[in-house]
């Protein structure tokens, strides 16, 4: 078990020790300015995962590019606005992508493989543990498996949105022991770094850190997605889940992921979750909401894991959503914010007896906790800067 916040130092230390590590890298460092995959870029990025694989670490690499991939094939000049676009240009260049990786990692004997995930995948926890399994399955054989959102199947309802995201997450199906995301600005800067004077922040120990932090969205020439209001996004969710996280330039990736001394880390700010608490926290759908009073919501976010109490009927004030018993549930607070999210041990059309019921006074059969303190993980305040438009 990771403990909080072992400070910056010593996470940079853990992410060069880190014996299981999931490196991200985003279409901007792998498209050239006029189009297409860069083959060259792509080459000394796996050169050098290739490099710390061969220490022992297993490396699961995280790979955007496809839509920008396929733009040059297709004769498109710019990244399509419109989905089914998108989609078919995806289609196209995430081909390209997985047979310049097969290329690049073959002259280093490395074999990769190919997983192409929807949030579908990961919302329920049938499909969580298969992926699980077969991340398991692939580094047990060697293979540096190579991730990407499956974008020809997502529809905007079950995306992940960005890949700095789907990263996080990985890092956490995967239990890595830390997270790299690499792009083409060699760390987080305080500013827009193309602006005078702006500096680069060499560890993060927290959000609160980044409050005076400007981030700016990307332009609509950029290939990229995200930006960096996505990297931070998902170094807060991995940092908070107890996975250190390096963001660095690609360009520096031999010494991002060797001994060098680049970029911004982040060192985590919370315990590490079990595999079924982040998927609780992060990943699960959610299928309704218990409206919780002032005394519940302090009974289920108080506290330690340990000692955090059970959710009864007596607490909740109204539900909404159409749920069954074993569906994840959102808990509200009095004033409509999400507080914690849990397993329910009832069906939504059940509910409207137990609302605001001592479990004294509840049929037999339904005198138990309506979400087991197991069973819920609090959700806390997220803090993250947003992006600025870069125009004054
Ligand atoms: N405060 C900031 N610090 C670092 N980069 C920033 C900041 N604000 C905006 N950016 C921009 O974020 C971009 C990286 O995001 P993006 O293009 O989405 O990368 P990728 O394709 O690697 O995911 C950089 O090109 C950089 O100009
Ligand atoms: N799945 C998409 C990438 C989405 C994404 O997050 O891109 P980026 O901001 O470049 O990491 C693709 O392969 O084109």
């Amino acid at each position: 078990m990771t403990t909080v916040d072992p400070g910056a130092g010593s996470a940079r230390t853990a992410v060069q020790d880190a014996r299981r590590l999931v490196v991200k890298v985003g279409s901007s460092s792998l498209t050239s300015v006029s189009g297409g995959l860069d083959v060259s870029r792509l080459d000394a990025l796996v050169d050098a995962v290739a490099a710390r694989a061969a220490t022992g670490t297993q490396v699961i690499l995280v790979s955007s590019g496809a839509i920008a991939a396929g733009l040059s094939p297709l004769g498109l000049a710019r990244r399509p606005r419109d989905l089914a676009t998108q989609q078919a240009a995806a289609s196209v260049g995430q081909l390209h992508l997985t047979r310049a990786y097969a290329d690049a990692f073959a002259r280093h004997e490395r074999v990769v493989g190919q997983v192409l995930l929807t949030s579908h995948d990961v919302v329920r926890r049938a499909p969580y543990r298969n992926a699980q399994r077969t991340f398991e399955r692939l580094l047990g054989l060697g293979v540096v498996p190579v991730v990407n959102e499956n974008d020809t199947v997502a529809t905007d309802e079950i995306r992940f949105g960005d890949n700095d995201r789907l990263a996080a997450l990985v890092a956490h199906i995967v239990g890595a022991d830390a997270l790299v995301l690499l792009s083409d600005v060699d760390g987080v800067y305080d500013d827009d770094p193309r602006a005078p004077g702006a500096a680069m922040i060499d560890e993060v120990h927290g959000m609160a850190d980044l409050a005076a932090v400007r981030v700016v969205k990307p332009g609509a020439a950029s290939v990229g997605t995200g930006g960096m209001a996505s990297k931070l996004a998902a170094a807060d969710l991995a940092s908070g889940a107890g996975v250190p996280v390096l963001v660095a330039g690609a360009t520096h990736a031999a010494a991002a992921l060797g001994p060098g001394d680049v970029g911004t880390v982040f060192a985590p700010t919370g315990p590490r979750l079990s595999a079924r608490r982040f998927w609780l926290r992060h990943m699960a759908g959610s299928r309704g909401r218990l409206h919780l009073d002032d005394g519940a919501v302090r009974a289920v976010t108080s506290g330690a894991a340990t000692t955090r109490r059970s959710l009864l009927a007596a607490g909740i004030t109204g539900s909404d959503g159409d749920f069954e018993a074993g569906d994840v549930v959102e808990l509200v607070g009095p004033r409509g914010e999400t507080v914690a999210r849990g397993v329910v041990a009832f069906d939504s059309e059940e509910m409207p007896e137990l609302v605001g019921r001592k479990t004294r006074d509840l049929a037999p059969e339904q005198r138990r906790e309506v979400v087991h303190a197991d069973d819920l993980v609090p959700v806390g305040r997220r803090s993250v800067p947003e992006s600025v438009s870069s125009a004054p």
